[in-house]
């Protein structure tokens, strides 16, 4: 009984560091945009955290971000003032202490003392007061409770109450609920809203560390031998269920990275259709910061074609460079904006254009994402996208094929773009993807791919192929 009171008490001072390393990636990514996977490992490293309490470092920023919307909500039904009028460290403060109340089996006389603690040592004592009282008026109700009081009714506005339910803005889950419609597995006929709740649900669940053996100079038998176990569909793929990848010998040498296996199915997908004739020159016409490159690189080098790689930023350039180190073959990295000129009409056999986007399909990588994204992006987002398909298939030649690859699920960047380029061009058509994902269930009723989360297990990437007649 002492030696756990111990524990106990053990616990509560060393999550004291990990709470602070929480409460500063928040500041960084809520006050300066800064990126939640690229703020918190640093911060691990200087408050020098132990395995445990970076675990729960991690589970705090990541959970917290996740939920913040609803978190929001529920401190304004707390406070006697409007949120504007919160000082945004309290704010932020309270979002972590709601996390911990809410969402972990942080008990809450704990989660309210470390938390008065915290913005005692980072705002004042007065401040420790309001949280302390704003706490416990959020430790009066557990989240199902506030759901009920907070959230629209599941029968008048299944969308918002989902949204709040599992912490999505209400436009990602009608955008959600709108692609499932389209593409899920069971499209038209079956019900689709279980279908979007395992779909929400799914981007609340921290993603798998997916590696990629890359092709002709890696072997996924050497990431097996290190621990990792391969994944379900691509010959290329393992999965790492703990660790740090960048330890692994095949990483460090760049015989292998970090690739989800959604990303490496969609580029297979598009090596593998085939094309009439020759297919000696292939271009990835946005790669940087390389994977697929570094995937395709390979694949032409076994089949004795040539890979050009474009991106229009020199630093995302640079980094496709260092992706291509030591791949063998012909391949050269190209610095320019794809839409303008890059080369003569039909210049390739294969194009692979891997849009930029609102990387909605991959929400479980990036906490803050959800939030930080508008439907204005979107918007923004289409004129660009549309451009770029349409110079991807000028660029091809008749005969070859363009795969045209988003990292998001919403409509308006996916089939939108491919119907648009489709009616302008009557010399291109829509070729059945989902053969060429071999043996990957529940792909819907095509021609184009939409992969899940949910389903698959892997980020909701979208596949469409054209070929130029
Ligand atoms: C989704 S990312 C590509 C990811 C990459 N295929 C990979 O697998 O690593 C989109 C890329 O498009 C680039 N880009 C945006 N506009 C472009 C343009 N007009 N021409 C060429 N590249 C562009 C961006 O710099 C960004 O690197």
């Amino acid at each position: 009984m002492r030696s756990k009171q111990r524990s106990g008490q053990e616990r509560t001072r060393s999550g004291r560091p990990a709470r602070r390393v929480a409460y500063e990636t928040l500041r960084a990514v809520t006050d300066e945009d800064a990126y939640a996977n690229l703020t918190l490992p640093g911060l691990i490293r200087r408050y020098r955290l132990d395995t445990r309490d970076a675990a729960f470092a991690t589970e705090l920023t990541y959970g917290t971000l996740r939920g913040l919307g609803i978190y929001d909500q529920i401190i304004e039904a707390c406070i006697d003032r409007t949120m504007s009028e919160l000082d945004p460290r309290v704010l932020e403060v309270l979002r972590l202490g709601a996390h911990q109340t809410l969402a972990m089996r942080v008990p809450a006389h704990a989660a309210v003392s470390t938390m008065v603690d915290l913005v005692r040592a980072t705002v004042s004592d007065g401040a420790g007061r309001f949280v302390n009282a704003v706490m416990r008026r959020i430790g009066e109700h557990d989240l199902d409770a506030w759901t009920h009081e907070l959230a629209p009714s599941r029968d008048a506005d299944p969308e918002g109450f989902l949204a709040f339910r599992y912490a999505h803005p209400p436009w990602i889950v009608r955008a959600l609920r709108d692609s499932l419609n389209r593409y899920g597995p069971g499209s038209g006929s079956r019900d689709q809203a279980d279908a979007l709740e395992s779909c929400l649900a799914a981007n609340n669940e921290p993603a798998s560390v997916v590696l990629a053996a890359w092709p002709a100079r890696g072997d996924v038998a050497e990431l097996t031998a290190a621990g990792a176990q391969p994944t379900r569909w691509s010959p290329y793929g393992a999965v790492l269920d703990s660790g740090d990848p960048g330890r692994l010998d095949a990483v460090k040498a760049g015989r292998a990275g970090v690739q989800d296996e959604g990303s490496q199915l969609v580029t297979l997908a598009v090596t593998g259709v085939p094309v009439e004739g020759d297919d000696a020159r292939w271009l990835d016409m946005c790669a940087g910061p390389g994977g697929k490159a570094a995937v395709l690189a390979g694949l032409a080098h076994q089949r004795g074609a040539q890979l050009v790689a474009l991106d229009q930023h020199p630093h995302r350039a640079r980094l496709v460079e260092q992706a291509l180190r030591g791949a063998p073959g012909e391949h050269s990295v190209v610095v320019g904006d794809a839409t303008d000129e890059q080369w003569q009409d039909g210049s390739y056999d294969r194009v692979l254009l891997d849009a930029p986007c609102s990387g909605l399909g991959a929400l479980r990588r990036r906490p803050e994402a959800r939030w930080r994204r508008t439907p204005s992006d979107i918007a923004q987002l289409r004129p660009l996208q549309t451009a770029l398909l349409q110079a991807a298939v000028r660029a091809v030649r008749p005969g070859g094929v363009v795969g045209y690859i988003t990292c998001s699920p919403h409509l308006a960047e996916t089939v939108t773009v491919v119907e648009d380029i489709l009616r302008r061009n009557d010399d291109i058509e829509r070729v059945d993807a989902r053969p060429y994902l071999p043996g990957v269930p529940d792909l819907g009723s095509g021609p184009d791919v939409q992969l899940w989360p949910h389903v698959h297990g892997t980020d909701a990437m979208y596949l469409a192929l054209l070929r130029r007649t």
